[in-house]
């Protein structure tokens, strides 16, 4: 299994280009399964979970196609072709491992008039409970059975109705999965308390582009006007905003002055008013944003929410910035019950840091030092890479496969702003 070794306490400076964003991208892709023309993706990210993702639509009799993007690019732009779909089940392996599986229930449910989905369960970061899905799906017309792990619904006579469904939390994935299938509805549908994340709103204009018709857009009241059919479009995913703050995280971290190129700093508004509570200067352009470190890190306080609010998935690379701050920080982390699991492997480095609960407290220390590290999960590595390139020594961060996920060639990136980076095998 490969590992990542960083000899640390180098200032990264340079220029970092930004990738597609993968929570835009794995909902963006199962959008192709509403229709039987095919949709063009630009701007998708080279991630374990695209490839993931690319495979279960596959399984459903979408092809999927790669098209004329060289393998120095980042980026690429895929053609998703679901003519017909031959099967209408994900199966239990593709959904363990991968948890946007999930995203494939309402559009396969709306095409197809019926779908069989395994449930995710759990995972490193915690419980990933789907009933806000089911209970947004019935509300728009599913009928719902389960039975062996797995969740099947039908469409009576064939097409979901339309609905009205209030969440009582603000879910994501639940959000994205009753849009998908509300746009191909009898009738018109309301969604509210909707989640207000950028990557939906990525959804949304794509599905538009598609010629869905919705209302609302950004905000927490969608109104869905079912449509008879949906046609294909090309469309670019929006850039990833969690990747940006990481590499924003890196920069403050060494000492470091990056600018970060196709970023969209509207979308980025709680984690930018951090990174610059903490001292860190922060300006923004038209599609770049320049970090440059402060001489002394602030302690700050973080309460992970929905967006607008600071999202739970930067939680852990501030919790590695801060470990080098000039005084106590406290985060909160109300998303995910156990999303604290790179705190024993800080605490390996050096790091300071008490957990009670939902609560963090991180002591600023003056130094790390390297040491062997084990990522747990995907946020939960990127913050050990944080830790490694400012620490004192080598680090050796295993288990590389959960950055994969979400980081497009991680390794490369960094060396080129300064890191002393790289990717070994066990062989
Ligand atoms: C609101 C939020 O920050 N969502 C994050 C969540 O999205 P993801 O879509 O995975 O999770 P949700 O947004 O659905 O979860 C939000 C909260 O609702 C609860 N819940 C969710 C669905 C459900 O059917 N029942 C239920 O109780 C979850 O346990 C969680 O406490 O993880 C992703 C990966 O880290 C992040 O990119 C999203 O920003
Ligand atoms: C945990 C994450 O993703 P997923 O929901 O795909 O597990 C993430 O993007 O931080």
């Amino acid at each position: 299994m490969d590992r990542i070794l960083i000899r640390g306490g180098h200032r990264l400076t340079g220029r970092l280009p930004i990738s597609g964003a993968k929570n835009a991208a794995l909902t963006l892709m199962p959008c192709a399964l509403l229709t039987d023309e095919p949709l063009t993706l630009r701007n998708l990210p080279r991630l374990a979970d695209v490839d993931g993702f690319g495979h279960l639509l596959n399984q459903l009799g979408a092809s999927t196609a790669i098209e004329g993007t060289r393998p120095e690019d980042f980026g690429r732009v895929m053609t998703i072709r679901a003519g017909k779909l031959t099967s209408t089940e994900a199966p239990y392996d593709i959904v363990r491992k991968m948890r946007a599986s999930i995203l494939v229930l309402g559009p396969v449910l709306a095409r197809a008039g019926e779908a069989r989905v395994s449930l995710p369960g759990g995972c490193a970061i915690g419980n990933r409970p789907i009933d806000l899905h089911l209970k947004a799906l019935e509300a728009i017309g599913a009928e719902l059975e389960m039975a062996s792990g797995y969740v099947k619904a039908t469409a009576p006579g064939g097409r979901l109705s339309g609905g009205r469904y209030r969440f009582p939390v603000v879910s994501v994935g639940a959000t994205e999965n009753v849009v998908m299938a509300a746009v191909l509805a009898r009738g018109p549908s309301v969604i509210e308390n909707a989640a207000r994340e950028p990557e939906i709103v990525d959804l949304c204009r794509c599905l538009v582009a598609m010629g869905a018709r919705i209302e609302g857009i950004g905000t927490d009241r969608l109104e869905i006007e079912g449509v008879d059919r949906l046609h294909g479009a090309t469309y670019a995913v929006m850039p990833d905003r969690i990747e940006a703050g990481s590499y924003a995280c890196a920069a403050a971290i060494t000492g470091g002055d990056l600018e970060l190129v196709n970023v969209d700093a509207q979308d980025m508004g709680a984690t930018l008013s951090a990174l610059r509570d903490a001292g860190v200067t922060v300006e923004t352009g038209k599609d770049t944003i320049r970090v440059a470190a402060a001489d002394r890190l602030g302690p700050i306080n973080l309460s992970t929410a929905p967006f607008p609010g600071f999202a739970t998935d930067m939680q852990a690379q501030f919790m590695a910035m801060l470990c080098l701050a000039d005084g106590a920080s406290v985060l909160t982390e109300t998303i995910f019950e156990n999303r604290y699991m790179h705190v024993p492997e800080l605490a390996r480095m050096g790091a300071d840091i008490l957990v009670q609960g939902r609560t963090a407290v991180v002591r600023g220390v003056p130094k790390l030092t390297g040491a062997q590290v084990m990522a747990t999960d995907l946020r939960a590595s990127m913050s050990l890479i944080l830790a490694g390139l400012a620490a004192e020594g080598e680090t050796q961060v295993s288990r590389v496969y959960h950055l994969d996920r979400g980081y497009e060639r991680l390794e490369e990136k960094l060396s080129a702003v300064g890191a002393d980076i790289e990717r070994v095998g066990d062989g």
